[in-house]
């Protein structure tokens, strides 16, 4: 599992290892910049031929000072270095300082203000260094920080972003909530969401790399490791006591022994499980798809298929009887039951072994749902709660109340502000900017009592406790071709799949919304949503492995 820290959580751990007396903070300076020339040097391997060109653009904290140490290192290869700071740097912190004199020896610094930038030839550098603001950044960049950021970013028509390296941040990104501070549309010029090619972060990504506007203003992270691990999985100077958030990946590039969470090793149904002997479907679980109406069965039987492929013992279709036909003419692995009403479907569910629900996709918002809904929840049973069963509980206090530990809520941003409006009005306010969609997810599940998923490019899963996991298709992992029609009837499938096989429903939520991003990757531009299922074999083949998909 790998750690995303907020910057809170960042600055204490650096203050834990400088109070330690094991590190100075000039040290762990000297290897951020040193992690920045590597990560160039990786990111664009000619420039380790020849020596190139390079502007330095160096803030008034400890981001200017890695600004500093990079100037400097470059220059120790022959590059061509220009500095501009920001504000007064006789006023930096004292390790900023003391590399800024170092840089003194070497070269020279400018003020940083737009006229200067553009005069100092500044289309013609092969490498901008962004070093203005980092981790310590409290408010909108304003004045001529803010000019020759969004001249960087193409104000004037110049393309900047194939050569800007970001040191943490592209300043002005907040590092909790992913959001360009200051602005209405997450963009420095034109509504472009693009700043800088690569941002190298420090130990751990930061929240606000994979949240929001930040993945596509960072370009690619990369992260380096300047040795603060001990003090980070120690908890040391910790800001906050809550569980720590995760992201979720099929490998840990900062491995975190305190917690056993581990959602991929959880066995789906692997070999390891059939030589225990455990090779009865029942072992399994029997997955429950309550279908809607004729005419809209689809989107359960895409579930249905889905909790089937990931490996449920057995999935049922709980269907209303003007639609059985058309089910039944639609479907063969799963099995279906007529369920006239909720009566019915209690009847239904006084069998143990049906042991995890789906409810919502395609249902209908009529009362007959509503008691649907109702009668589900009642057993307290695993059960995903998804789109019309969403809206249903939305409006319904009573329906509200009956939500329970072993619930999945899988809103989509629409269904999220039905049912948590308050949290949403706070998510959605620019003047609450680093609110960020991990507080807010946190904050629904706790007002909910049951974990919940909001679905996104940067997927948030809570749980009540606080538990938290950020799922994000960027980067590498970036799968476009996701957003189709019943995707989200498939991740609801997934994830009574899993709870079918006994995952708790935050490790059923987040292995779901792992795998659902890998069969879509696995696929391709094109995919239609029935295509998901069928990608499952493979990906699982690779889970199971232990090859599956890197990030
Ligand atoms: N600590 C360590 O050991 C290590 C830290 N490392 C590096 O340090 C970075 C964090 O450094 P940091 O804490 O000094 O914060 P940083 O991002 O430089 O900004 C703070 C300065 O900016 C100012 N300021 C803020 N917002 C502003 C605005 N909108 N407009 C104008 N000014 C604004 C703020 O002023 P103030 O708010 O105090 O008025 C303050 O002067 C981190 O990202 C990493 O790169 C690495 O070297 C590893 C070791
Ligand atoms: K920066």
């Amino acid at each position: 599992m790998t750690e995303i820290l907020t910057a809170a959580q960042m600055r204490s751990i650096e203050q834990a290892a400088i109070e330690s007396g094991e590190v100075t903070g000039l040290e762990l300076m000297e290897r951020a910049g040193r992690g920045v020339v590597e990560a160039v040097f990786e990111e664009w391997p000619s420039y380790r031929l020849s020596p190139r060109r390079a502007i330095v653009l160096c803030g008034p904290g400890n981001n200017g000072g890695d600004g500093y140490v990079v100037a400097r290192l470059l220059r120790d290869l022959h590059w061509d270095v220009t500095v501009f700071s920001l504000g007064d740097p006789e006023k930096l912190p004292p390790d900023a300082k003391t590399n800024y004199r170092r840089w003194l020896a070497l070269g020279d610094v400018q003020p940083l203000s737009e006229r200067a930038f553009r005069a100092a030839g500044a289309g013609y550098a092969d490498l901008y260094v962004d070093a203005l603001f980092g981790t310590g950044m409290s408010r909108p960049v304003s004045g001529e920080a803010w000019s020759v950021l969004t001249h960087l970013a193409g104000r004037n028509g110049d393309d900047y972003a194939p050569y800007i390296v970001a040191i943490d941040a592209p300043s002005g990104l907040c590092l909790d909530s992913g959001r360009l501070l200051g602005t209405a549309n997450g963009s420095y010029a034109h509504g472009h969401n693009r700043f800088a090619a690569l941002t190298v972060t420090f130990d751990s990504p930061k929240q606000g790399q994979f949240l929001a506007d930040g993945p596509g203003l960072c370009g690619k992270l990369a992260v380096k490791d300047i040795g603060l691990r001990k003090w980070r999985e120690t908890g040391a100077g910790r800001a906050m006591r809550l569980p720590q958030t995760v992201l979720v990946t099929d490998r840990s590039v900062v491995p975190d022994r305190r917690h056993a969470l581990s959602p991929l090793r959880v066995p789906v149904k692997s070999e390891r499980n059939i030589h225990a002997g455990h090779t009865h479907k029942f072992s399994f679980g029997h997955g429950v798809i309550v279908s809607g109406g004729a005419g809209r069965t689809g989107a359960a039987r895409l579930a249905a298929r889905s909790a089937l492929r990931v490996g449920a013992g057995l999935v049922s279709l709980a269907v209303p009887p003007d639609a059985a036909a058309e089910v039944a003419a639609q479907i063969t692995a799963p099995m279906m039951r007529a369920v006239p009403d909720a009566g019915a479907m209690a009847e239904m569910l006084t069998d143990a072994r049906l042991n995890a629900i789906c409810i919502g996709p395609g249902l209908g918002l009529g009362p007959n749902h509503a008691a649907l809904v109702e009668t589900v929840l009642k057993t307290g049973r695993p059960t995903v709660l998804d789109a019309d069963a969403l809206s249903l509980v939305a409006r319904d206090d009573q329906l509200r109340n009956l939500l329970h530990q072993n619930c999945v809520l899988t809103p989509h941003n629409g269904e999220f502000k039905r049912l948590f409006p308050e949290i949403e009005a706070r998510l959605s306010t620019p003047s609450a900017q680093s609110f960020s969609k991990v507080d807010a997810v946190r904050a629904a599940a706790a007002e909910a009592g049951c974990t919940v998923l909001l679905k996104g490019r940067d997927t948030v899963i809570a749980t009540p406790q606080g538990q938290c996991a950020i799922h994000a298709a960027v980067y590498e992992r970036a799968a476009p071709w996701l957003a189709t029609a019943g995707s989200g009837d498939v991740l609801a499938g997934l994830i009574a799949g899993l709870l079918a096989q006994g995952y708790a429903a935050f490790e059923a939520a987040a292995t779901g919304a792992w795998l659902h991003v890998e069969c879509a990757r696995q696929f391709g531009p094109g995919l239609i949503a029935e295509d998901l299922p069928e990608q499952l074999p493979g990906v699982l083949r690779r889970v199971i492995s232990g090859e599956a998909g890197r990030v």
